[in-house]
């Protein structure tokens, strides 16, 4: 039977004859999370950024929903919502623009109250004209996630999504995500931070993977 999410099959990635991780295998279903664990250089971005369709430098396979990514790559894309732990935003550009054109790209338009809502919830209502440049690094972070919340998907692929926010911040993205999990939606994560979620969840270590 096909997974309702992705199917990770064998998967090999290296760098500069170093292998990253090989015969990796996992599968994420709806209503399920799993984080991505492993010390620095383990390889956890680049895996997020295969999984994202951002790098083809792999063997192995990629299913979502039981069909390769490779023959449904604008489909799967248009269900997914990746955030990397760059800024991912425009510095000159307003919470408001940022996120206009982030929903533009996505076919999404006349979108302003979505984007509204999405940015109260972030904690930037007031800050919403202001250039993203004049806001803090957290404040830069949440109109990166307020993303979550006015484009539609149902995979979340997110690393690092805790860097820059404060304490109260990590607790209520962690509630988001656990939202987000109890009405079917998928999240792979990469986090340094002991997550508290309260529903199961499961770890792929590839700090355990080594290779001589
Ligand atoms: N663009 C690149 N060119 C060459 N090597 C790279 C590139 N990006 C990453 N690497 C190498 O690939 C390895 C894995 O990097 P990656 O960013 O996936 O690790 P990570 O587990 O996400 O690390 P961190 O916890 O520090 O974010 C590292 O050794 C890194 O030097």
């Amino acid at each position: 039977m096909a997974t309702t999410g992705l199917e990770i099959k064998q998967l090999f990635s290296d760098r500069d004859d170093r292998v990253l991780f090989s015969e990796l295998s996992f599968q994420l279903n709806a209503g399920e999370l799993i984080q991505v664990a492993g010390p620095n250089g383990s390889g956890k971005t680049t895996l997020l950024r295969i999984l994202a369709g951002l790098s083809s430098y792999y063997q192995g396979e990629v299913l979502w929903q039981g069909k390769s990514l490779r023959r449904q790559r604008h489909d799967y894309l248009q269900q997914l919502l990746y955030i990397g732990h760059g800024a991912g935003i425009k510095a000159v550009l307003s919470p408001l623009e940022n996120l206009r054109w982030s929903c533009a790209v996505r076919g999404i338009r006349k979108n302003d109250a979505n984007i509204f809502s999405a940015l109260e919830k972030v904690g930037l209502l007031g800050f919403e004209e202001q250039p993203c440049f004049s806001l803090s690094a957290g404040q830069q972070r949440r109109v990166n996630l307020a993303r979550l919340f006015c484009i539609p998907s149902k995979l979340w692929i997110l690393d690092e999504p805790f860097t820059a926010i404060d304490l109260a911040g990590v607790a209520e993205i962690e509630q988001w995500l656990s939202d987000f999990v109890s009405e079917g939606g998928a999240v792979l994560l990469t986090t340094h931070h002991r997550l508290s979620f309260s529903q199961d969840f499961s770890v792929v270590d590839l700090g355990a993977m080594h290779y001589g």
